[in-house]
Parts: C-alpha cells; sequence; structure tokens
C-alpha cells in the first residue's frame, strides 16, 4: 500500500535557525516559513533530491507538537510521512486491523488529504499518510 517517503518531521525550537543549519551548513534548498493554522505548526520544507524534511514549530495554544519539544526541549524526529494512493481507503483498512487513526482525513501542507497514526501502533514512530 504505501509508496515514497513523502517527508521526515524534525521538530524544533528556533525554527529560523534550524533553516539556517540546512541552507547554510548542508546547502540545501529551503523555503519559506508557512503557517497552518489548522494543524497548529508553522512549517518550513527542505527539498531534497528523494525526498522532504518538515521543519516543525508549534503555533497556537494547542499545538500538537508542543508536548513533543517540552520532552525534547533540543528537538527531535517528530513523524515520517509515507504516499498513499488513498488516505481514506488506507485509514479503513489500517483501523479494521486495529491501528488508532488519529482523526479523519484532513488536507495537509501540500494539498493534499493525509492523517496520522499513533506512534504506539507504529514502533515508537508517529506516521503520516498523505494521498500521492
Ligand atoms: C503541516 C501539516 C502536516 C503535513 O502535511 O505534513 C503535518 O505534518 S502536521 C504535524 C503536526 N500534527 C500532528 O502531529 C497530528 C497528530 N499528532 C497527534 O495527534 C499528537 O501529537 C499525538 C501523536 C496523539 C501525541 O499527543 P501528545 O499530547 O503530544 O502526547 P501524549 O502525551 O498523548 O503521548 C502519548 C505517548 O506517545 C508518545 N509520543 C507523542 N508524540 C510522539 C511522537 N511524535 N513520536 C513518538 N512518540 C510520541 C509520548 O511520548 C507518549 O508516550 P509515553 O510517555 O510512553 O506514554
Ligand atoms: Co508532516
Amino acid at each position: 500500500m504505501i509508496g515514497r517517503l513523502n517527508h521526515v518531521a524534525i521538530a524544533v525550537p528556533d525554527l529560523e535557525a534550524a533553516a539556517e543549519s540546512y541552507r547554510g551548513a548542508l546547502g540545501a534548498r529551503v523555503g519559506p516559513p508557512r503557517d497552518e493554522p489548522a494543524h497548529g505548526v508553522t512549517v518550513v520544507f527542505v527539498e531534497l533530491p528523494n525526498t522532504k524534511v518538515e521543519l516543525l514549530h508549534p503555533l497556537g495554544a494547542d499545538s500538537p507538537v508542543a508536548g513533543f519539544l517540552e520532552r525534547n526541549p533540543a528537538g527531535g524526529v517528530h513523524h515520517v510521512c509515507y504516499e498513499v494512493p488513498d488516505v481514506a481507503e488506507a485509514a479503513r483498512k489500517l483501523e479494521a486491523e486495529g491501528m488508532r487513526v488519529l482523526g479523519p482525513p484532513e488536507v495537509g501542507a501540500h494539498g493534499r488529504p493525509v492523517i496520522f497514526l499513533h506512534p504506539k501502533d507504529m514502533q515508537g514512530t508517529l506516521t503520516e499518510l498523505e494521498e500521492a
């Protein structure tokens, strides 16, 4: 069912400093910061030849990233995102297999539907599925 690795997301305490590490030290192509209020995050995408890195910083009072950064103040890998052909179909199949799908599909940072699978059902890794 899963296809390409769409992105690896890293929660960071300082978005501009993190963007500069990728832009300056690593020489990567780094996009501008973008607020995603529906998801409670500000994101910066780092474009790599074979995938992307999504730098995440909490936005607003109820950000799903805030607790993670409290536990990991220096930042860390927050989730991985794989592409699937049909997110709704994937959610049905995975729920039938007993996995916790964290809410209904929502439009993600690339304008396509996404869902999240609970990290405790995915070897301790929060997993996002994005419709290809
Ligand atoms: C920009 C849009 C979009 C895109 O298109 O790319 C995005 O990526 S949005 C990214 C942000 N959105 C989300 O993360 C949505 C889904 N996340 C959630 O619903 C919550 O973050 C969560 C996964 C349910 C965790 O909630 P939280 O309140 O932070 O923690 P809990 O206390 O409930 O944690 C329970 C348990 O799970 C461990 N945990 C929490 N987060 C992670 C994580 N990112 N990776 C691995 N493990 C995680 C946490 O440590 C707890 O473990 P125990 O202490 O052992 O119980
Ligand atoms: Co993501």
